[in-house]
């Protein structure tokens, strides 16, 4: 019987013969939680009396920390204690960062593997054909300890993607240009499967694509694994894996069919990632630009920003916020000398956090304060204040909307 990738992987995680809507229970390659899951899977542990699975347990504080507060601080001292304790994986403050950045370069994420995460933007990982997906913190307790989730097998919707992008358009923009056909909730509990000229999209972007197939309500998101996957893999330590992909007749449940050369670089206006504009369109003025998050946080979003602020200077009624994804990401950003450039311009370049990404602390908006992130959430208030408005962008579009004060486009600088 033919399948697809997804029906591929959970079959030999479950040691089944299944197909979607199948109800399986799989062996977890790894689970990972974070400051804010962990503490609660902690606790649903805690209750069921076992050992855990230390070798397939990630711990990652990143979303408030360094800690920001003392509720925060408790939150990464429970973490880091069951951490230590148990012997499992974990990425301090100065050697880890967001947690779905962390995951990728430290070789967790391969091919062919099944990974479950306590934060929904898990989904990321498909960018190097591994199925993840975020499941509940009190799940990832119960996998702490068993190693193992059930799950109903998700069918799958293929976006086939032809053309190439032309100047300017980014993965940012692709995910975003998708996410306006399929919408909010357009792929809820299936499998967003990206086929066709993957071949012009950088590992990086695919990244950005999987990381905002959340915001279409996907359980998870797959790219083929290609030359450019391959390459990636080769720079970390993986460890064995295994290529899988979908039969070429294999049953999906939707096909959208996307020209790249149609698309222009665009922005998610407030208050959903599925509210798409074309760039050129929006001129709002702006508070605050932050360019950071496991969405578009990583070297090649720095470089592009530094890039464009080259010898320029961040307009004096905003502030830029620059938070690399990984403490990796931001040694390399020190070695090429891409903070000294975005410092110079008048930007404020930070420790890796989730932070501001979901209004936790670092750039906070206040009443009426206008944002453009390259962030993947502008829902009401998801930066701050409810009467704050966040547009949603690539990182080029962020750092010349930072010089010119308002939004707009890098031709525009
Ligand atoms: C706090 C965390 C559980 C949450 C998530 O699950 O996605 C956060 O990362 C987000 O982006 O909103
Ligand atoms: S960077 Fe933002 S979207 Fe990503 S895990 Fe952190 S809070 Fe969630």
């Amino acid at each position: 019987m033919s399948k697809t990738a997804v029906e591929k992987i959970f079959s030999e995680k479950s040691g089944t013969d299944s197909k979607s809507g199948d109800y399986i229970v799989a062996n977890v390659d790894y689970v990972m939680a974070n400051d804010i899951t962990a503490p609660i899977a902690i606790d649903a542990f805690n209750e069921l009396g076992m050992k855990p699975k230390s070798d397939k347990i990630i711990i990652i504080p990143d979303h408030f920390v360094p800690p920001k507060d003392i509720n925060s601080a408790k939150q990464y001292k429970k973490s880091k204690d069951f951490a230590l304790e148990n012997g499992t994986w974990f990425y301090d403050i100065g050697h880890g960062g967001v947690c779905h950045q962390v995951m990728m370069e430290k070789g967790f994420a391969a091919p062919g593997r099944l990974i479950a995460g306590a934060d929904s933007h898990t989904n990321t990982y498909g960018a190097l054909s591994a199925i993840s997906t975020g499941i509940g913190s009190t799940e990832a307790g119960v996998i702490f300890a068993t190693g193992k989730m059930w799950f109903k097998i998700p069918e799958t919707i293929k976006i086939n993607l032809t053309g190439k992008p032309g100047k300017g358009v980014e993965g940012k923009d692709i995910i975003l240009h998708v996410l306006s056909k399929i919408k909010n909730g357009g792929a809820a509990y299936k499998c967003m499967e990206f086929s066709g000229n993957i071949k012009y999209i950088d590992i990086n972007e695919r990244m950005t694509m999987a990381n905002m197939t959340t915001e279409a309500g996907a359980k998870c998101s797959f790219f083929d694994t290609d030359e450019k996957t391959i390459e990636y893999l080769n720079q970390r330590n993986t460890g064995s894996y295994k290529i899988v992909k979908s039969d070429e007749n294999a049953d999906f449940s939707q096909t959208f069919n996307i020209d790249m050369n149609n698309i222009e670089p665009s922005i998610a206006i407030p208050n959903s990632p599925d509210n798409v504009r074309i760039a050129s369109a929006i001129h709002e003025k702006i508070d605050q630009a932050y360019i950071g998050s496991c969405t578009n946080g990583r070297i090649e979003d720095i470089r592009k920003a530094a890039a464009i602020l080259k010898g320029r200077k961040v307009n004096r009624n905003v502030r830029l916020m620059v938070v690399p994804a990984s403490q990796e990401v931001y040694n390399q950003a020190l070695r090429e000398g891409l903070i000294n450039t975005i410092v110079e311009a008048g930007g404020y370049f930070s420790g890796t956090t989730c932070g501001a990404c979901l209004g936790g602390y670092m750039g906070v908006l206040g009443p009426d304060e206008v944002c453009i992130s390259s962030t993947n959430r502008n829902f009401i208030g998801r930066m701050g204040d409810k009467t704050s408005k966040v547009y949603l962008a690539n990182p080029s579009i962020v750092a010349s909307s930072a010089i010119l004060g308002r939004i707009g486009t890098p031709e525009e600088i």
